[in-house]
């Protein structure tokens, strides 16, 4: 019995601290490189089925003698299955002369056992770690028994390749090192992937430029660095004026080529500390740091800086045959760690940037807060906008529009927005915003079926059944496609008659499709509906267009009747508008008439339709007494 132990010790002193070693290499690597758990657990299995093939062979021995070559050959085709996994594996002495390595190790690295054994793996290193580096790596496997990381080796064929290694050493019952046990996998292409992953997340993938993550991140470091060191950093944002138009015109290859040489030409004007970031189409943003802990000195360099970068935009590019020039809207904003956050400073700069084009373009300006204050409130009222329908905060007030013998011809409807904490709200500051947000559709749509509904409500009244209602419609309402339809819908749905309702559109509707806009206008007029243009000498206006229009109506904008009784270049610009008017048979129609002599003056130059505040403000159905205007009377 006491035979058969020592046998059975012996074979496991020979491959015990080796198949331990090679366990231990594998555990520690298999909590770094998870998807070759496989091969651990593999290996595990191995292991598993020497214990029990141990223990077998030991109850075997109990009832059997089995002879110690048996139990040898036993351990070593274990050894040797083990040995041969997905891991790259070698074995030296304790010197570091290569013993043994595996068919993986020839895969991966080319060289065949013959061509190693008896020299050192240093044979292969790849001249990227410095002595340093080899220094610490054996110091821990002669303090700890092993070593763990990533190391760069070069193949036969001299290719670097990036591989995980575990080294540990076995040693003997006695403490001291007998051999080492390697494993190593290549991880070249993982670390390749990684890196495109990476490139991908964090780089605009034409220019090459860090994208608007990581330009984030940089922030947010700067801003961090900026506290312990208490200097100032600047953010630039810079848009490229033309670019649009050299894309569209060009193409967008031809487009591409021009941003990527943008982005060259601005990394160039930087030092490598600076931080050049795209952030899509033409917008690119410049981040200095360290600018000196004075806020004046931080600015004037930041200039100087924007001047080199516009200067640098401002050379002619070469794009395939053709030259082009270039240049930018810069604005600038100063930060430091004064708790402001890294997206408010995107914002400051991209504000600045805004007021950079809105001065002419190709030039820089700095982030003013008061802009700040207006953009906040700006949103503010945006949101409220967008809620002003379900909160019920519109109304309509309608303003009366006179003839000459001061009878009532009809009614403008003019939209107000009571706000519940800001009171009144000038619709010239929300209709442009309703206009941006395209919330002018649905606020377009309740004006017409509110003045619809109020329509067919005075029908019911002998002073006001006849009365015309004027509704101003917006040129993105007008152009929608269902235009037609939802006047269509509106009318049927009220029940309002259609001969009342007279659309009022202004001349900005005929730069858009003009056969579309007369088509409509058609569709429309065959209903009953009448059309009149509003503001008219204000916009952009072609006679040629005017022509082929089928209109009732001009109107003739109120800054022309200021006065025009003394004022000859507004009463020469009316009288011309009075007598294209006749010209083109259309009624003609005084805004913002507010004195007894410039009514007048109309009259006299032959405009017989008046509205303004000479006959009343626009005011709500409740206190709108038509019949009590001083000199009307109802028609
Ligand atoms: N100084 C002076 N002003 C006079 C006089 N008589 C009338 N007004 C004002 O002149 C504006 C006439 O409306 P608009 O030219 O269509 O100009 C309107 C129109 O373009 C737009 N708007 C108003 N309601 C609507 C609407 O329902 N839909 C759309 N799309 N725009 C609307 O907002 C503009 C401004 O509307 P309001 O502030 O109501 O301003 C109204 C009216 O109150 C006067 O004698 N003197």
């Amino acid at each position: 019995m006491a035979r058969r132990w020592a046998a059975l010790r012996s074979a496991g002193r020979h491959l015990g601290p080796l198949v331990v070693a090679l366990l231990l290499a594998l555990a520690s690597w298999q909590q770094q490189v998870w998807p070759l758990v496989a091969a651990a657990t593999l290996l595990g299995l191995l292991v598993l089925a020497l214990v029990v093939h141990q223990w077998a062979l030991w109850r075997a021995g109990q009832r059997h003698d089995v002879p110690r070559s048996a139990l040898e050959e036993a351990n070593q085709g274990i050894a040797a299955m083990a040995f041969e996994t997905h891991l790259g594996m070698i074995i030296t002495d304790a010197q570091g002369a290569i013993l043994k390595v595996n068919r993986t190790f020839t895969a991966i690295t080319g060289y065949t056992q013959e061509e190693v054994v008896g020299r050192n793996p240093r044979m292969w290193s790849s001249g990227k770690h410095d002595a340093r580096f080899y220094q610490r790596m054996w110091q821990t496997v002669h303090d700890t028994g092993s070593w763990q990381g990533e190391i760069w080796n070069r193949r036969k064929d001299g290719e670097l390749y990036l591989q995980w290694l575990t080294i540990s050493a076995v040693k003997s019952e006695r403490g001291e090192v007998t051999h080492f046990v390697a494993t190593l996998t290549d991880i070249t292409q993982r670390r390749h992937t990684e890196e495109q992953v990476y490139q991908l997340a964090f780089y605009d993938p034409l220019t090459g430029l860090p994208n608007r993550r990581l330009l984030l991140d940089r922030l947010k470091s700067a801003l961090k660095a900026s506290h312990r060191s208490a200097q100032f950093g600047a953010l630039m944002f810079i848009d490229l004026d033309n670019f649009k138009v050299i894309n569209d015109t060009q193409g967008h290859q031809q487009g591409d080529e021009l941003l990527c040489q943008v982005a060259r030409r601005l990394t160039s004007v930087l030092r490598e500390t600076d931080t050049v970031a795209r952030l899509g189409g033409d917008e690119f943003v410049v981040m200095l740091t360290d600018l000196g802990e004075a806020s004046l000195k931080a600015a004037q360099v930041a200039e100087r800086v924007a001047e080199k970068l516009l200067a640098a935009l401002e050379e002619s590019h070469k794009v395939g045959e053709q030259r082009f020039t270039v240049s930018g809207s810069l604005g600038i904003t100063l930060f430091t760690d004064h708790g402001s956050r890294a997206d408010e400073i995107m914002q400051q700069a991209d504000l600045a940037m805004y007021q950079a084009k809105a001065a002419g373009r190709n030039t820089l300006r700095f982030y003013d807060p008061e802009m700040q204050a207006v953009v906040i409130e700006r949103a503010t009222l945006e949101a409220d906008l967008r809620q002003v329908i379900e909160r019920e905060e519109l109304s309509l007030h309608y303003q009366p529009q006179v003839d000459s013998e001061g009878g009532i011809v009809g009614v403008e409807a003019l939209l107000r927005w009571e706000h519940p904490s800001r009171g009144q709200v000038s619709p010239g500051v929300f209709i442009p915003l309703a206009e941006e947000t395209r919330m002018i559709l649905p606020i377009g749509r309740w004006v017409l079926h509110e003045a619809c509904r109020q329509l067919v409500a005075w029908q019911g009244d002998p002073h006001k059944r006849r009365l015309r209602v004027a509704v101003n419609v917006s040129v993105q309402q007008f152009s929608a496609v269902d235009f037609v339809d939802q006047v269509e819908r509106i009318l049927a749905e009220t029940g309002a008659p259609a001969e009342q309702l007279e659309l009022e559109v202004t001349e900005s509707l005929l730069m858009h499709d003009p056969e579309e806009t007369r088509d409509k206008i058609l569709r429309l007029r065959q209903r009953g509906i009448g059309f009149a243009l509003d503001d008219f000498g204000t916009g952009y206006s072609s006679l040629a267009y005017l022509r082929r229009l089928p209109l009732d109506r001009l109107k003739i904008d109120k800054s022309f009747i200021r006065d025009v009784h003394q004022d000859p270049t507004n009463a020469a610009i009316v009288e011309a508008i009075i007598t294209l008017s006749n010209t083109l048979s259309l009624a003609i129609l005084a805004e913002g008439v507010e004195t007894e002599a410039e009514r007048q003056w109309l009259e006299a130059h032959d405009c017989r339709f008046y509205q303004g505040f000479l006959y009343g403000r626009p005011a709500p159905v409740s206190t709108l007494a038509l019949d009590r205007l001083p000199g009307t009377a109802l028609r």
